[in-house]
């Protein structure tokens, strides 16, 4: 609840602009509730307006994608660029293509990046972007034309030391090779404006598995400190089967867990013998199916209609990693009966403000977003570090500075939490360790 009457007051300016886009209001509200005590300590952020000038994007960019289909007919799209803040750096954040994409999502996508980016202590801003078209049943080459067009407009407004996009949601590798092409053939700069790249034209070792990764490197570390625990010998359910959901479940089979359950937009597998990653592979990577087929090549696997099921799935370790409010209130407490202990979420705000409360109320050890799944952004950070010095690292060396800067995070948030008085809170500990170091940065650089 806002009780702090400066943080209040400018909730209430962000209620009545943005009314509009539930998912940033969303985004903020959680932020703000954690930032109370920071503002009472720090009376110097009202002075300078610093809440005001957060909230509030430095540029919205959003512009028409026309392109053709294979059929030769016009399609057109909405592309959106939010460079959030560039306090700290230049902005960074990932491109989303998916239909339910507009102006609102990607505000609490490139908001919650300002927080996550500085948390990794990298010098990098906060943006997000993409756009309402859905790759889903598209042939290589309609999404290869639509990002050369969503890139024509887009290159107008990024750099290396501008604005650095990456994947999300819907925007891999191929994406990312096609629209770096674009990029380069019409700015005729050959540079780190993407992260996310082939390994052949710059892209970091470690990146494809950093956000699944990492999300298990800050789950292993804040079970140590605050439990004395470990994946070890753990049943752990995880949403999704794209890019964070594969390498989470990698990483959590080789900490010795058992992760049973992958998802996708149309339903979820439960295999209790443990997910067979090499197949889920095949399917999402190999041919991009539909997870379905899993439970048709593996005996003993079950397939359910719906994404919703698969939190009733028995397990101590919850990691969604598919897409924001995929648990509400509801989900959290089928969790919670089902003997969950704890909650690390890789995809972006996947938990409902119901949902963190019965995490809350029920004592679950909670890892958020913005600090849980930076793995990949700090991957992408090191990717332009690489490109800055022209050579590559080994695996090993990202792998290892993934490592630490996620356990840096957990320690960190803790640090924060404590400093401000909520002892072991994970979620207000992140938000205050990511907005102090961009309130300072804003406060320094004057009012702009
Ligand atoms: N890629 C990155 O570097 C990072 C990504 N994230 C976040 O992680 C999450 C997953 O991203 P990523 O793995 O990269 O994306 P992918 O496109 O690789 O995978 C997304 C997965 O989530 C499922 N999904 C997407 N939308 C929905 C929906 N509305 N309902 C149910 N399932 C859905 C997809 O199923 P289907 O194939 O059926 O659509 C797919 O299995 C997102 O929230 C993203 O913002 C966070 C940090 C870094
Ligand atoms: N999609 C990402 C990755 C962004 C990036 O690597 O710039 C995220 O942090 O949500």
């Amino acid at each position: 609840m806002l009780t702090n009457e400066y943080v209040k007051r400018v909730y209430a300016q962000v209620e009545k602009r943005d009314g509009d886009q539930p998912e940033f209001l969303q985004a903020v509200s959680e932020v703000f509730e954690s930032l109370q005590p920071v503002v009472e300590k720090h009376p110097e952020y009202e002075k300078a307006g610093v809440l005001e000038r957060i909230v509030e994007p430095e540029r919205v960019v959003k512009f028409r994608v026309a392109w053709t289909d294979d059929e030769g007919k016009v399609q057109v799209n909405r592309g959106y660029r939010i460079q959030f803040n560039s306090a700290i750096g230049p902005y960074k954040g990932g491109l989303r293509f998916h239909p339910t994409v507009n102006e609102g999502v990607i505000k609490f996508l490139g908001f919650e990046q300002i927080l996550k980016n500085s948390l990794t202590t990298l010098p990098m801003g906060g943006g997000k972007g993409g756009s309402d078209f859905d790759p889903k049943g598209k042939s290589d080459a309609e999404v290869m034309r639509f990002c050369q067009a969503f890139m024509t407009e887009l290159c107008r407004h990024i750099g290396q030391f501008t604005d650095v996009p990456a994947g999300d949601i819907n925007v891999g590798a191929r994406e990312i090779g096609y629209l770096f092409g674009q990029y380069k053939r019409i700015r005729d700069e050959y540079s780190g404006v993407l992260t996310g790249k082939g390994l052949e034209f710059g892209g970091s070792l470690a990146r494809t598995e950093a956000t699944g990764y990492g999300l298990c490197y800050y789950t292993q570390e804040a079970l140590r400190v605050l439990k004395n625990d470990s994946f070890e010998g753990k049943t752990v359910v995880i949403s999704g089967s794209g890019n964070v959901a594969i390498f989470a479940t990698e990483k959590a089979q080789a900490l010795g867990a058992k992760v049973v359950t992958a998802s996708d937009s149309n339903g979820y597998v439960y295999d209790p013998d443990g997910i067979k990653l090499d197949i889920v592979k095949d399917i999402k990577l190999g041919h991009r199916g539909r997870i379905k087929e899993y439970a048709e090549r593996v005996p003993g696997a079950e397939y359910h209609e719906g994404c919703k099921g698969v939190w009733t799935v028995p397990c101590d370790i919850a990691l969604p990693c598919a897409t924001q409010n995929e648990i509400d209130g509801e989900s959290a407490k089928a969790l919670v009966a089902n003997g969950c202990k704890v909650v690390c979420e890789g995809a972006n705000m996947p938990s409902t403000p119901e949902a963190i409360t019965v995490y809350q109320e029920n004592g679950l050890l909670y890892g958020p977003a913005k600090a849980a799944n930076a793995g990949g952004v700090a991957v992408s950070g090191l990717e332009m570090s690489q490109n800055s010095y022209r050579l590559s690292w080994t695996f090993e060396e990202v792998d290892n500075k993934l490592k630490s800067i996620m356990e840096n995070i957990v320690a960190n948030s803790l640090a924060a939490a404590k400093e401000y008085g909520h002892e072991g809170d994970l979620m207000l500990g992140a938000n205050a360790a990511g907005f102090v170091k961009v309130a300072n940065a804003m406060v320094a650089q004057g009012v702009l």
